[in-house]
């Protein structure tokens, strides 16, 4: 176990300064008696504050080039790059997730900054023909103006850079506003910018609890734009709030993602894809799998199988080395997954392995015999809790993964790719995995779900982002 103790001092960026108390203490999950981080908790003044310099910097940000724009989100990257390993150990110590998964998302955000950067050079609008002779029209992305960015713990600064690397190229001046439970990752991105040489107030983090900041945030009409990740119920609230004025806002939102698996997948194979979408991250990731359909032929191998790739995980602090699964982020969290496992074995269901918990480490569960309504098939639980269920056939297995009213990721398993085809084609899902795990994504194609999983507009990632954070005008010259 490492034996080094740190607490993070992450502070509000408000035009240009870091300010802001030390109010709040985010212990680390897997050891209560360390303080990973520290942070203000701010109130609905920081908010208007850093809205005001984010206002007053916007137009001297869109006035310079987009390379110039691009090139400091360049070097923000390369400054990242240097520091990966202390920002990876801060992720760990207050998201809990292991080493090599904290790691490997600062290495996403790394590239995040890097795509975006280079996109500075690349990014285009379109030359069209006219019917007036001696007219050319083309087209160009206008930044919004000041756009609010809200973000989980689950990906703490991979999501932030994400969503702040396309705003800040577009032109946009930004107001972050980060999960509570994990202020020290954010603030990491926000330092590399700083001193890649971003202007002062074009960046801006308040910290503090969203139903204070955040909805600050997205009270303030000065905020053209507000992208959201996060939990279902906050993230219909804030639809409401931004679209009654007619402000742009983007959510990515809950997911109940399934896994359809066949006759003809090997079984071993396919308890593999569903352990790492369902257990990795320790659950926690909008595109978890959570529910298994399997055809007669796959389900009880597949069962004996993804039971024991649960139980050959060694859940614990991410720090150590034996850690194969990281602990779960909060009480309150851990409470939630050990609900929807006992609630759905009081129901009958059948409680394979796991879900057992020491302080917040909790054994991955595989649960089967469920009945198909039961919440634990139903609802989000955001933990490494899989339902397996089977399902008579192909057709009836397709049904089932649709049956929800999220649509975020789906996959099936399968050596048929007529069937994975026809699945890719009718499941109703923004991301489709053919005999891959349903999370982990890559960085650089569009990313979103349908139905309550997201706002179904626009998309996240790749150069789709800037769509987000642009709006058209369509010019005519003559000659
Ligand atoms: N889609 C995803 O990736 C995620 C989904 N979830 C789901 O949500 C559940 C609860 O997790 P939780 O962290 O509480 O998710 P939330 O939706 O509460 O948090 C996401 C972000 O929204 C902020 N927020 C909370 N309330 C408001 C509000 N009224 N106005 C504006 N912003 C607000 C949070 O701030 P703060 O945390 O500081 O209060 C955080 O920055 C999980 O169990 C999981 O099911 C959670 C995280 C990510
Ligand atoms: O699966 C991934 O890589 C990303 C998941 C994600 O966006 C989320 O959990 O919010």
């Amino acid at each position: 176990m490492s034996t080094v103790q740190t607490t993070t001092r992450a502070r509000n960026l408000i035009g240009g300064e870091w300010v802001g108390d030390a109010d709040f203490e985010r212990r680390n999950p897997a050891r209560p008696d360390e303080v990973a981080s520290v942070a203000p908790s701010s109130s609905a003044d920081q908010v208007d504050e850093a809205i005001t310099a984010a206002v007053d910097a916007q137009p001297g940000w869109a006035a310079l080039p987009l390379p110039a724009r691009g090139a400091i989100l360049l070097a923000a990257g390369e400054i990242l790059r240097e520091r990966r390993s202390d920002v990876a150990a801060d992720l760990v110590r207050e998201e809990g997730k292991t080493l090599a998964e904290a790691t490997g998302e600062v290495g996403r955000a790394i590239d995040v900054l890097r795509f975006f950067g280079g996109l500075g050079w690349a990014a285009s609008g379109q030359v069209l023909p006219s019917a007036t002779p001696g007219t050319t029209i083309h087209t160009r992305r206008e930044p919004l103006g000041v756009v609010g960015l809200i973000t989980p713990w689950n990906f703490p600064i991979a999501i932030p850079a994400w969503k702040t690397a396309p705003a800040l190229l577009a032109g946009n001046s930004v107001v972050l506003k980060p999960a509570e439970l994990t202020p020290a990752s954010a603030s990491h991105l926000a330092a590399a910018l700083v001193e890649a040489g971003l202007p002062a107030g074009v960046l801006n983090i308040v910290h503090g609890k969203g139903s204070i900041v955040g909805d600050a945030l997205a009270h303030d009409r000065r905020i053209a734009g507000l992208s959201f990740t996060g939990s279902t119920a906050v993230g219909l609230g804030l639809h409401g709030v931004l679209s009654a004025r007619r402000a742009r806002v983007q959510l990515e939102m809950g997911g109940k993602n399934a896994v359809l698996v066949l006759d003809d997948a090997d079984p071993h194979r396919a308890a593999q894809v569903v352990a790492a979408g369902g257990f990795g991250l320790t659950g926690q990731a909008c595109t978890a799998t959570s529910r298994v359909y399997a055809t007669p032929g796959v389900l009880s191998a597949l069962v004996d199988e993804l039971g024991a790739a649960a139980r050959a995980h060694t859940p614990g602090d991410g720090l150590d080395a034996g850690t194969t699964m990281g602990v779960v982020v909060s009480e309150q969290q851990l409470e939630k997954d050990l609900e929807a496992i006992s609630g759905a074995a009081s129901r009958g269901g059948r409680l394979v392995t796991g879900g057992r918990a020491e302080g917040l480490a909790l054994s991955p569960a595989v649960l089967t015999d469920v009945a198909g309504d039961d919440p634990v098939v139903t609802e989000e639980v955001f933990g490494p809790v899989v339902a397996v269920l089977p399902t008579d056939d192909y057709e009836s297995g397709l049904a089932a993964v649709n049956d929800s009213p999220y649509g975020l990721t789906a996959g099936i398993v399968t050596d048929s790719l007529a069937r994975a085809t026809d699945f890719s084609e009718r499941v109703q899902a923004g991301v489709v995995k053919v005999n891959r795990p349903t999370a982990g994504l890559d960085l650089n194609v569009p990313f979103g779900g349908v139905k309550d999983s997201s706002t179904n507009t626009f998309r996240e990632q790749g150069a789709t982002a800037l769509d987000f954070f642009t709006w058209g005008k369509t010019v005519y010259t003559g000659v």
